[in-house]
């Protein structure tokens, strides 16, 4: 059942302290992503900026395409591994997962001049590897590219506010 937009509940919100640029609610100049399911399938709506823009100004930046679909992608496979032990995202044990491997195709040029929307679906699961397809719309309904993002499952160090690095032996 699809959620009316005063119901809906966005995984990004649950991930306290996330400062991804893509998807993190806690950095300010960040795309600040917002997900949530529509049944079975993860959407996100994106209203680009004018400085998101390719060379042509009315087209969007590939990169930050990309960034969205990466960012959607992995954010779904968090927001499936909590669904699965019935928590809310965000809730108890933390759950994190990056990026692996992401493939984008870009189709056609998409349009600057109105959202952009992410549906994502759950092809391949396992108790450490997430991977979601997904496909990329222009505000007029045209699919302009397809996607496909692999997450990892991720120790907490990732989520460690003062960084990753010191926690990883260099010489391994
Ligand atoms: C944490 C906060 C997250 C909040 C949301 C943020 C979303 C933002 C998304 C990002 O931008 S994350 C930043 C970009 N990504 C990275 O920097 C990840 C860099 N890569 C790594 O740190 C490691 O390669 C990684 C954690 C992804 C995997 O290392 P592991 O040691 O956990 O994997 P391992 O070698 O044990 O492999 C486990 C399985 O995954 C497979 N695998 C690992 N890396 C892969 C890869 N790159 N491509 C395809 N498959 C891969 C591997 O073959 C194996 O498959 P099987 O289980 O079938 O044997």
């Amino acid at each position: 059942m699809s959620q009316s937009e005063l119901e809906r509940t966005y995984f990004q919100d649950g991930l306290h302290g996330n400062h991804c640029y893509g998807c993190g609610a806690w950095n300010d100049k960040g795309l600040q992503i917002k997900s949530f399911w529509d049944g079975d399938e993860s959407v996100c709506i994106y209203q680009p900026k004018p400085h998101h823009s390719a060379m042509p100004p009315d087209v969007m930046n590939g990169g930050t395409i990309a960034a969205i679909i990466d960012c959607h992608g992995v954010c779904s496979a968090i927001a499936d591994a909590y669904r699965t032990e019935g928590r809310e995202v965000g809730d108890g044990e933390k759950i994190w997962y990056a990026t692996a491997s992401l493939t984008v195709n870009y189709r056609k040029p998409t349009r600057i001049d109105g959202p952009v929307t992410a549906r994502a679906r759950l092809t391949e699961k396992t108790d450490k590897k997430t991977m979601f397809e997904v496909d990329f719309f222009s505000h007029d309904g045209v699919l302009t590219c397809d996607a496909s993002v692999l997450s990892l499952r991720v120790p907490s160090e990732w989520a460690d506010p003062t960084g990753l690095f010191k926690h990883i032996d260099s010489n391994s």
